[in-house]
């Protein structure tokens, strides 16, 4: 086990027949979840494979259900835990220039999933890993369908990371312009 989230927890596999290495992240939603919702849910990562080819975005492989009746999502593995904690740890040691290339090259994974008409809709320091050095987007698209299956506000995620539009209207939808603001 690597870590755990507001969905479950999070596992490293080894995916013998394909030589790699995985992280599998289980979903365990309540039972009396409605069913359409988790299958809508379910069609909706469908749609994410594919489009998620490139060097700032974790790769996503697709779902598998396991034995005890949960899905899991099959992400590509990241080497160096959490953006957040990686600069936690290097921050004094990175140069300035380190800094401003991690930044460029997470605007440029944000713009991939924009161009594929991907609204991230949580982007903060906890939603992007580092492997091999590098930044890579992760748990893009999900949190709409994650406001409904865990009905948490529209207030959700880290608060200085939200667009402030979002705290005070619960209406409103996150779009591409929040991702940006998250990202600013
Ligand atoms: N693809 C991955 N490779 C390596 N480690 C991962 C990967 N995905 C998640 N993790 C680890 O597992 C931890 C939990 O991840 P997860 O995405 O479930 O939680 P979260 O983003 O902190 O919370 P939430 O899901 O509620 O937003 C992360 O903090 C990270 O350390």
């Amino acid at each position: 086990m690597i870590g755990s989230g507001g969905f479950g927890n999070v596992f490293r596999y080894e995916w013998k027949e394909c030589e790699l290495t995985v992280a599998l992240k289980c979903f365990k939603v309540d039972t009396y979840t409605d069913e359409k919702i988790i299958k809508d849910f379910i069609n909706e990562l469908k749609l994410l494979r594919g489009v998620t080819y490139h060097p700032n975005v974790i790769l996503f492989y697709g779902v598998t259900k396991d034995s005890n009746g949960y899905y899991n999502m099959v992400l590509q593995y990241a080497d160096n835990g959490t953006l957040r904690e990686y600069l936690m740890t290097n921050f004094t040691k990175l140069e300035w220039t380190d800094k401003l290339s991690i930044a460029k090259e997470i605007a440029h994974g944000l713009l991939f999933l924009h161009k594929n008409n991907i609204v991230h809709r949580d982007l903060h320091s906890k939603n992007i890993l580092i492997h091999q050095k590098q930044p890579k987007i992760t748990d893009f698209g999900l949190s709409k369908q994650i406001n409904e299956i865990t009905s948490n506000s529209n207030a959700h995620g880290m608060p200085a990371y939200v667009e402030p539009q979002c705290l005070v209207n619960d209406k409103y939808k996150r779009n591409m312009k929040s991702d940006v603001y998250s990202l600013v």
